[in-house]
């Protein structure tokens, strides 16, 4: 057997199955009927529905004959009428089904064996087997399959619809969370940073059988009272943060605890201690047993559930130490090394104020199993002894450090922070607790910290300037636990047994100034090193700060600098064009002057020509024509300002006034007449450029003789006529030389002569007489010295000028100045000198 009945058909050697339905319906149709429409079921009790799709329903079930045929529960006869009528239905169907037993009985041998596995439990299903219970279980499938995709199908397009809805309520959940963590820190704020919890542990069985009774009342519905009731005369009511009865389970103590140890992974230091007199249960409260665990396993618990929870913000890294407090003495409980008693751990206060013990393992841990395992090394190494009060009685004060350092992944804010978990040793009466020797010596020290405690608690209560913190390693540990600025929370254990009423009443009136300390508000603790980080990217900031000040300051300097440089610089700019326009306005002015002098020597020339024609100065002077003023008087263009030596350009000899374009119309109209007839040029603009002349070298005049001299001015007047040009000497010795080869009668001297003398004389007063000079040396001719005079005197005048060709008449007598070829050598030389007088003069102008 064993065939599968889903693929299995009806033996070929069966026959077929009876047509008529079965007698009862099983169990499991009923829940299928929910599903099928009414008229698929059968109207008969044993009838399967005779549903036709999507598989056909069996076509007839058979019921085993030794089954019963009427269940009690389906059909209860409620009369003997019923009952009858029943046991006939069921005599008619049996004999219905008689006929077909053979084939039934054959269809169960084969396929019996599978009605245990039949999916639908229904014990009449179970009990039916027939050829077409495969069909039937194919139906019963292909229908669960459609349900079953129908049932997806919606979960899908619901889940598809409430997305959004989902994504805000998140939302909206985050931001609660993080409101929520707020306001319950404000709220453990408000109610103090220091919380005092009181537990009450059940009369123990000892004391129970002593007869003891509980002098304390717990208020379920009071959370925060405690009645200490030895006698109804000593009644007193406490008030604590929560109080815990006998009956409150570790979980409930812990579920109150919870807000201050999730103070820890907000960055802040937590303190939680258990205070009390010995075995009142103080490490059943912080350590717990293994079954029914304490805070420390609890929190720590908590703790890795946190960080799970805010993985995806922030990193958080946790590390254990363990040590005790044992006679004053600090021993480190996870350190393993043998040696460890040598090692003194002491206590030293780090950078940022905090209480560290240099040298104390800190274990890192991953998991909660790690941690599970390092409190139990860490208790196993505890120093324990027996008392008569307490047979596993801490002999120490035991002290778990955990460390949490979080790095925020957003903002990489970092915070290191410490939660203490400490189990401090019991007080007790050391008579009651009959101790001796060495646990008499523990006993003293345990004391005398819980007693450095109180001082410390009774310090901080009434707001003493001076907390005595270092009356005990104990107090001098929990230093900023206590008085700080992190989240305390004592656990004030109690003993309800009436043999404890003094030591009970002793630590509820203890809890009760601890519970009046005013803390001040925690404070979120940063991690030193990024503290220390922080510090020096202070320092840095203000340091940049100074030098952007300075750099700011040198700025400004420079840029009040660089604007009055501006200032300068537009100023030089100014005069450097004010001094090009000057310099183009002399330049100008010496190009007029040349134009002038050029004219005049034209004319002077021309005149000298007709000056043999003339009888005297006087009526050449009577015909002067008006001069043309200055500055009317046009430049020649034969005259250009040339930068070197050989700008000047002397006017060829036989240049004609006439072919000059830019004489003006009035000049050309003077020299017209001059060309025509002999008459007067004034040579006032060259005289009147002497004395501006600077300072030339000395000149070759050689001084007249005192001889001479007198010859020429007899009296000092006609000195005094001349003074007004400020002759020099060397003129005046020249106009002596000319006077005296006027005497001489070698010299070729003409009445013109004298006449010019004569008109010198009358004409001195003016400025714009013609100077003696021109018409001695046109005059003059003479040799020696007196020739040298006055070519000298000529060279002076006619500065720049081309020299006039000398006329035959009055050139005589070999070697003079006179001789074309002397002349030409002697003025290679003067030009040379004239020009670069010339030239410095307008290079002085120029500057
Ligand atoms: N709340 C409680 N429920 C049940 N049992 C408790 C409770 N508190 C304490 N006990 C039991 O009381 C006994 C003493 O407890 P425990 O050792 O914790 O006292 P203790 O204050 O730590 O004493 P010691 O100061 O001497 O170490 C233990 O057997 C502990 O199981």
């Amino acid at each position: 057997m064993g065939a599968d009945p889903a693929t299995s058909s009806p033996s070929p050697q069966s026959p077929p199955p009876p047509a008529s339905p079965p007698r009862e319906p099983p169990r499991g149709e009923e829940e299928r009927a929910a599903v099928e429409p009414e008229d698929h079921r059968s109207p008969r009790r044993h009838a399967l529905p005779a549903d036709s799709s999507p598989a056909p329903p069996p076509a007839s079930l058979a019921r085993m004959p030794q089954q019963p045929k009427v269940s009690g529960e389906d059909a209860v006869p409620t009369s003997e009428e019923e009952h009858a009528a029943a046991e006939e239905i069921v005599e008619e169907e049996d004999a219905a089904v008689a006929g077909e037993g053979q084939a039934l009985r054959s269809f169960l041998e084969e396929f019996g064996g599978q009605a245990d596995d039949c999916p639908i439990p229904s014990p009449r299903l179970k009990g039916i087997a027939t050829p077409d219970r495969p069909a039937a279980l194919r139906f019963l499938g292909d229908r669960y399959n459609n349900l079953m995709e129908k049932y997806k199908q919606q979960v899908a397009k619901c889940a598809e619809e409430c997305a959004p809805t989902f994504d805000g309520l998140k939302k909206k959940y985050t931001a609660e969370c993080a409101l929520r963590r707020r306001l319950y820190n404000e709220l453990i704020e408000l109610r103090g940073n220091i919380r005092v919890f009181c537990r009450c542990r059940p009369l123990s069985a000892d004391e129970i059988s002593r007869g003891c009774s509980s002098v304390v009342e717990v208020d379920p519905s009071q959370e925060t009272d405690l009645q200490y009731a030895p006698t109804e005369k000593e009644r007193k009511s406490f008030k604590f943060d929560h109080v815990f009865g006998p009956a409150d389970a570790q979980e409930t103590v812990f579920a109150e605890s919870l807000p201050v140890v999730r103070s820890v992974m907000d960055g802040f230091n937590v303190c939680i201690f258990a205070y009390g007199q010995t075995g009142t249960g103080k490490t059943f409260t912080m350590e717990g047993i293994p079954e029914n665990r304490g805070v420390n396993y609890r929190a720590l618990e908590e703790l890795f559930r946190i960080s799970e929870e805010r993985s995806s913000s922030v990193a958080y890294t946790f590390c254990v130490s363990i040590l005790e407090v044992y006679n004053e003495k600090i021993r480190d409980l996870l350190d393993d090394n043998s040696e460890q008693t040598s090692k003194r751990l002491d206590i030293k206060q780090s950078a940022d104020g905090a209480q560290e013990v240099p040298g104390l393992v800190e274990a890192p841990i991953y998991t909660i199993d790690g941690v599970w395992e390092k409190l139990k090394a860490g208790a196993r190494n505890r120093s324990v002894g027996s008392t008569s009060v307490n047979e596993l009685s801490s002999r120490s004060h035991s002290l778990v450090r955990v460390t949490v350092m979080s790095e925020h992944l957003v903002t990489g804010e970092k915070s290191r922070s410490h939660m203490w978990l400490v189990d401090l040793a019991g007080s007790e009466r050391l008579a009651k607790t009959e101790v001796e020797g060495e646990r008499l010596k523990e006993a003293k020290f345990i004391n005398k910290s819980l007693s450095a405690l109180g001082d410390v608690i009774a310090a901080l209560a009434s707001k003493n300037t001076h907390i005595p913190y270092r009356n005990s390693k104990l107090t001098h540990l929990l230093q900023s636990s206590l008085g700080g600025d992190c989240k305390t929370l004592m656990f004030v254990q109690i003993s309800p047994s009436s043999t404890d009423s003094g030591e009970t009443l002793c630590s509820l009136n203890f809890a009760s100034r601890v519970r009046a300390i005013e803390h001040g508000p925690a404070r979120k603790q940063v991690d030193p090193a990024e503290n220390f980080k922080l510090k020096q990217m202070t320092e840095k900031l203000c340091h940049e700060e100074k030098e952007n000040a300075k750099l700011n300051e040198s700025l400004q300097l420079m840029q009040l600098k660089y604007a009055s440089r501006e200032n300068v610089f537009r100023t030089l700019q100014d005069k450097i064009r004010e001094t090009e326009q000057a310099c183009r306005t002399h330049q100008q002015r010496v190009r007029e002057l040349e134009n002038e002098l050029a004219n005049e020597k034209k004319a002077a020339r021309d005149t000298g020509r007709s000056t043999s024609t003339r009888p005297s100065f006087a009526p050449v002077r009577q015909q002067r024509p008006p001069l043309a003023p200055m500055r009317q008087r046009q430049a020649s263009n034969n005259i250009q300002p040339l930068p070197g030596p050989s700008r000047l350009r002397f006017a060829g000899k036989g240049t004609s006034v006439q072919n000059k374009e830019n004489i003006p119309v009035m000049n050309k109209a003077v020299v017209d007449k001059a060309a025509g007839k002999a008459r007067r040029v004034s040579l006032v603009p060259t005289m009147r450029q002497i004395p501006l002349q600077p300072k030339r070298r000395s000149s070759i005049a050689i001084l007249p003789s005192e001889r001479e001299r007198i010859s020429v001015f007899p009296d000092k007047r006609p000195m005094s006529r001349l003074s007004h040009i400020q002759m020099p000497a060397r003129a005046r010795a020249t106009y002596n030389s000319i006077q005296q080869a006027a005497a001489e009668p070698a010299v070729d001297a003409t009445p013109d002569v004298r006449g010019k003398f004569k008109g010198l004389e009358v004409g001195s007063s003016s400025k714009f007489s013609s100077p003696p000079m021109w018409k001695s040396r046109n005059n003059i001719a003479g040799s020696g010295n007196a020739s040298k005079l006055c070519y000298s005197i000529h060279k002076r005048v006619a500065l720049g000028s081309s020299p006039a060709q000398p006329q035959t008449s009055l050139m005589s007598g070999a070697g003079s100045i006179f001789d074309p070829a002397v002349r030409d050598q002697i003025m290679a030389g003067r030009r040379g000198n004239a020009q670069r007088v010339l030239n410095t003069k307008r290079r002085m102008s120029v500057l």
